[in-house]
C-alpha cells in the first residue's frame, strides 16, 4: 500500500443477527481527501465508521490503516475520531477535558492543549464549564479533542448535525482549513448532501449497506451539471440516430425520455431541425441535476424505479 494511502477497507461486511448491514464494501482513501460518505438514515454510515474506528467488528473483511502491514490497533493512534456525541464531562471546563484527553494519551507536551483550543476557536472561552457551551462549542470541542495528538486522519461522523447556520460554516471552515494547513485526511459522513458539497473532495454513496457509487468532486460536478431532456412521441431510436447524425454525443434514456449530457457539441439550432424534420417533440428544455436529485436517481435506480433509470444508449 503507498505511503499515500491513509485508508484501505476491504470486503468488509457487517451482520447483526443475521440481518446485513454492510455488504461488501471497499473503499480507499488517500492523504489530503476530504472523503464524502453520504446515506440516509439507518444506510450503514454510522456502523462502517465504527468498524474503522476500531470500536466494532466486521464480519467479514479487512480494514488497513496508513499501510497493510501496520499494526491496525498501532496505525489507529494517528486517527482522530467523533462518531455520536463527542463524550465530554459538563461540569468541568474545556480546557480541563483536553488536559485528561492529553494525559490518557501520554502526550508530554502540555502546551498542545491551548494550541488546540486555539486552532478550534475555543481558547477564549477555555475555563467555561462545558455544560454551558452550544452544541455548536460542543461540536467544536469535539473536534479538539479528536485533535489532541496530531492526527493523520480525522472520522467525523455528521459533524454538522444540529448546528445553527454560524455554527455550520464555523464546522466547514474549520475542517478545510485542518485539511489544507495541516493536511489532514477526513472522512466525514452526513445525510446533507449540499453541506457535503462544499468540503468533500470525493463521495461515496452508500444504500441499504451496500456502496453504489464512488465519485471525485470533479465527476460529481460532472453529473449534476446541466442536461437537455427532450420529450417526444416517436420512436425513439430514430430521434436518437438523427441526435447522434448532428454530432450529439452522451445520450442516454430516462424512460422513453432522451437526455443528452453533452450540452456542449449540440447544435444551437438542434430543435428547429428536430421540428422541420417533422419529428413530434412535445417539450426539449434544459435541466440542472442538484447533488439531491442525483442521489434520489441513484438510490431509486438501485431500487429498480424505471421511472428515473438512466440508460445509455
Ligand atoms: N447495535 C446494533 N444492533 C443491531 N442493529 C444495528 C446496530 N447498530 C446499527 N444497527 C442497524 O444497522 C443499520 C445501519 O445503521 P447505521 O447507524 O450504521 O446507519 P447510518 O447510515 O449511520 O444511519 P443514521 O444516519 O440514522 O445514523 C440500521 O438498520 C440499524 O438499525
Amino acid at each position: 500500500m503507498g505511503q499515500d494511502i491513509i485508508l484501505k477497507v476491504l470486503n468488509v461486511t457487517k451482520e447483526y443477527k443475521g440481518q446485513t448491514v454492510l455488504n461488501d464494501i471497499s473503499l480507499t482513501i488517500h492523504r489530503g481527501e476530504i472523503f464524502g460518505l453520504i446515506g440516509e438514515n439507518g444506510a450503514g454510515k454510522t456502523t462502517l465508521m465504527k468498524i474503522i474506528a476500531g470500536s466494532s467488528r466486521a464480519t467479514e473483511g479487512k480494514i488497513a490503516i496508513l499501510g497493510e502491514n501496520q499494526n491496525t490497533q498501532n496505525s489507529r493512534k494517528e486517527m482522530g475520531v467523533i462518531i455520536e456525541h463527542p463524550a465530554c464531562y459538563g461540569d468541568m471546563s474545556a480546557i480541563d477535558n483536553l488536559e485528561i484527553i492529553r494525559l490518557a494519551k501520554k502526550i508530554p507536551d502540555k502546551s498542545l492543549v491551548r494550541e488546540t483550543l486555539k486552532i478550534v476557536g475555543l481558547d477564549d472561552v477555555r475555563s467555561k464549564k462545558v455544560n454551558k457551551f452550544s452544541l455548536g462549542m460542543r461540536q467544536r470541542l469535539g473536534l479538539a479533542m479528536a485533535l489532541i495528538g496530531s492526527p493523520q486522519f480525522l472520522i467525523l461522523d455528521e459533524p454538522i448535525n444540529g448546528l445553527d447556520p454560524n455554527g455550520i460554516i464555523d464546522m466547514r471552515n474549520l475542517i478545510k482549513k485542518l485539511n489544507q494547513d495541516r493536511g489532514i485526511t477526513f472522512l466525514i459522513s452526513s445525510h446533507i448532501l449540499t453541506e457535503l458539497h462544499l468540503v468533500a473532495t470525493r463521495y461515496g454513496i452508500l444504500h441499504e449497506g451496500s456502496l453504489i457509487a464512488l465519485h471525485s468532486a470533479q465527476e460529481m460536478e460532472h453529473q449534476c451539471r446541466p442536461s437537455i431532456k427532450i420529450k417526444h412521441d416517436e420512436n425513439v431510436e430514430d430521434v436518437v440516430s438523427f441526435l447522434r447524425d448532428k454530432g450529439v454525443t452522451q445520450i442516454s434514456l430516462e424512460g422513453n425520455d432522451i437526455i443528452i449530457r453533452d450540452t456542449a457539441n449540440v447544435p444551437k439550432e438542434l430543435l428547429s431541425m428536430l421540428v422541420k424534420t417533422n419529428y413530434r417533440i412535445t417539450e426539449y428544455f434544459y435541466q440542472q441535476e442538484t447533488l439531491e436529485d442525483y442521489f434520489v436517481r441513484l438510490t431509486r435506480t438501485s431500487l429498480g424505479d424505471q421511472n428515473v433509470q438512466s440508460r445509455a444508449v
